[in-house]
């Protein structure tokens, strides 16, 4: 489903955060990327979504090569990634509800197909009850679900996560964790970029870790 070929990254002023990386990630697996802050995991995360593109080599996506695709084309891949972000992106003057209806009403879905699809989201993540709090009354943990709700409202075939637990004590980090499992069961590519690798040790999954924009093993 992924393809690295031999990706560096360089961003502009000249800092090469990845540096000549080769994996492949097949469809329906669970994935960790571990590794210290600055590693260049949100890189990987960013160059899968096409928000950057690579300075070398080649990324495939459904056989796809992101680098050759324009913005509509990156657009329309990316209803199909359900994106959770470092820093939450959440948008404290609308509720839980409009938050996680709003990347389907800007794809065009009517408002009671969306609400009826974003409650359903809302259920999986366990945040039932709080549709029309406040983002900003719910707890750390609460919030990353509520991300969480909202990536995967459009039912993306992948979902990627940067960091979903950084701020979290270990049991809701845990939590979260468990919660991508049961994305992974339904059959969804997850891929969690994360530096505390205790977090995914009893998972059993692949992890990929780096070091310096590098994998090592
Ligand atoms: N837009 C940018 N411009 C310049 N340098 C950048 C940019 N984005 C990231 N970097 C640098 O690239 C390196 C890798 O960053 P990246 O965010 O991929 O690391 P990370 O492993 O995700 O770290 P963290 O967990 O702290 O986010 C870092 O040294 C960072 O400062």
């Amino acid at each position: 489903m992924i393809r690295f070929e031999q990706v560096s990254k360089t961003y502009p002023g000249g800092f090469t955060a990845l540096k000549n990386l080769s994996f492949s990630i097949n469809k329906g697996e669970m994935i960790f990327i571990a590794g210290h802050s600055g590693a260049g995991k949100s890189t990987i995360l960013k160059l899968i979504s096409g928000i950057v593109k690579p300075t070398k080599g080649k990324v495939w996506l459904n056989n796809q090569d992101l680098g050759r695709l324009n913005d509509n084309q990156l657009g329309y891949l990316r209803q199909h990634i359900g994106i959770v972000f470092q820093d939450h992106k959440l948008l404290f003057d609308r509720n839980v509800l409009q938050n996680v209806m709003l990347p389907l009403r800007i794809t065009g879905y009517e408002r009671k197909q969306a609400e009826r699809r974003a409650r359903v989201a809302i259920e999986k993540v366990g945040l039932s009850g709080r549709e029309l709090a406040d983002p900003v009354t719910l707890s750390g943990g609460e919030q990353q679900r509520l991300c969480i709700a909202r990536a995967v409202v459009h039912q993306p075939g992948l979902l990627i996560a940067d960091e979903p637990s950084a701020n979290l004590d270990r049991a809701y980090a845990l939590d979260i964790m468990e919660l991508f499992k049961t994305f992974h069961e339904a059959g969804t590519t997850v891929m969690v970029a994360a530096h505390d690798e205790t977090l995914m040790a009893d998972y059993g999954h692949r992890i990929i870790r780096l070091q310096e924009g590098r994998l090592y093993a």
